[in-house]
């Protein structure tokens, strides 16, 4: 059995001659936090699509725990647990948190209609989703409609959502875009919550974000894994530093 989770091997996508994601061997460790981060057009998100299956690979294999999932569906590898956060449009707008996450609970059983009039199992159902807004913080907002709820909420609905499906490898892409400060403190804690008994791999631009956050950080550079380490060590890399930090003091940035 590998020490990976979720691992990579010689993984390469080619779009019309052009080659986005380039012999990438990923290995994401059970129960952490890994970050995948580059500039602009590194192939991240590519990268992103391949793990999810929502691209197929050129060649190269991908393994879900022990498995081989290279030539899997979205559909499959989230039923066995790797899922991708929904995009933000996915959340229903004129439905209410409770109701998404009720929703979101229904969709993995692939069970009739007619189960989920059992009384008993509605109960559940009810029950469950309120522990989930619980879990994200949304009590307060159970029965506010998605659409007026602020931002940085909606992100956190997302990920109740994405919680009903029960991922033991949770993928998040870009989770802190368009969000201020007191939204990425939010939802860092919640990322922060949430890994604690799974494993996260995001994409995410904000450094600062990702330095709080990682056990682990990838940096990709056109397609390619330029270094792979904590935030410390792929921070004082000179290679990283050039190619994508910036040579001087505003790494941080
Ligand atoms: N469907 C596609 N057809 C052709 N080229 C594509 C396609 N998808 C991505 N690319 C190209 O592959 C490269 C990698 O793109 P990708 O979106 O994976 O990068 P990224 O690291 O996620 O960038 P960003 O940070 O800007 O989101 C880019 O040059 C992009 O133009």
């Amino acid at each position: 059995m590998s020490e990976f989770i979720l691992e990579t091997e010689n993984l390469t996508k080619y779009f019309a001659g052009f080659t986005a994601v380039d012999g990438v061997n990923l290995g994401v460790r059970e129960g952490t936090i890994h970050a995948l981060i580059g500039p602009n057009g590194a192939g991240k998100t590519t990268c992103f699509n391949l793990i999810t299956k929502f691209l197929q690979p050129s060649s190269g294999t991908i393994r879900y725990a022990g498995h081989d999932i290279t030539r899997s569906t979205p559909h499959h590898v989230a039923r066995d647990g790797l899922v991708r956060s929904f995009q933000i449009s996915a959340v229903f707008p004129h439905l209410t948190a409770l109701e998404n996450v009720r929703l979101a609970l229904q969709r993995p059983t692939g069970l009739s209609f007619h189960f989920w009039k059992s009384s008993r199992v509605l109960e559940r159902l009810h029950e469950r989703a309120y522990e989930l807004l619980s879990a994200v913080g949304l009590s307060e907002f159970t029965d506010t409609l998605a659409v007026e709820m602020p931002y940085g909420r909606k992100r956190a609905l997302e990920i109740a959502t994405t919680l009903a499906l029960e991922p033991k490898v949770m993928l998040l892409d870009e989770p802190m875009a368009g969000m201020g400060h007191e939204d990425i403190a939010r939802v860092s804690d919640l990322i922060r919550q949430v890994a604690q008994n799974r494993t996260v791999l995001m994409v995410e631009h904000n450094l600062e974000v990702v330095a709080n956050l990682s056990d682990t950080i990838t940096v990709l550079q056109r397609g390619q894994i330029l270094a792979e380490g904590s935030y410390d060590e792929v921070s004082q890399n000179p290679e990283v530093r050039e190619a994508y930090m910036g040579t001087g003091d505003e790494a941080e940035a």
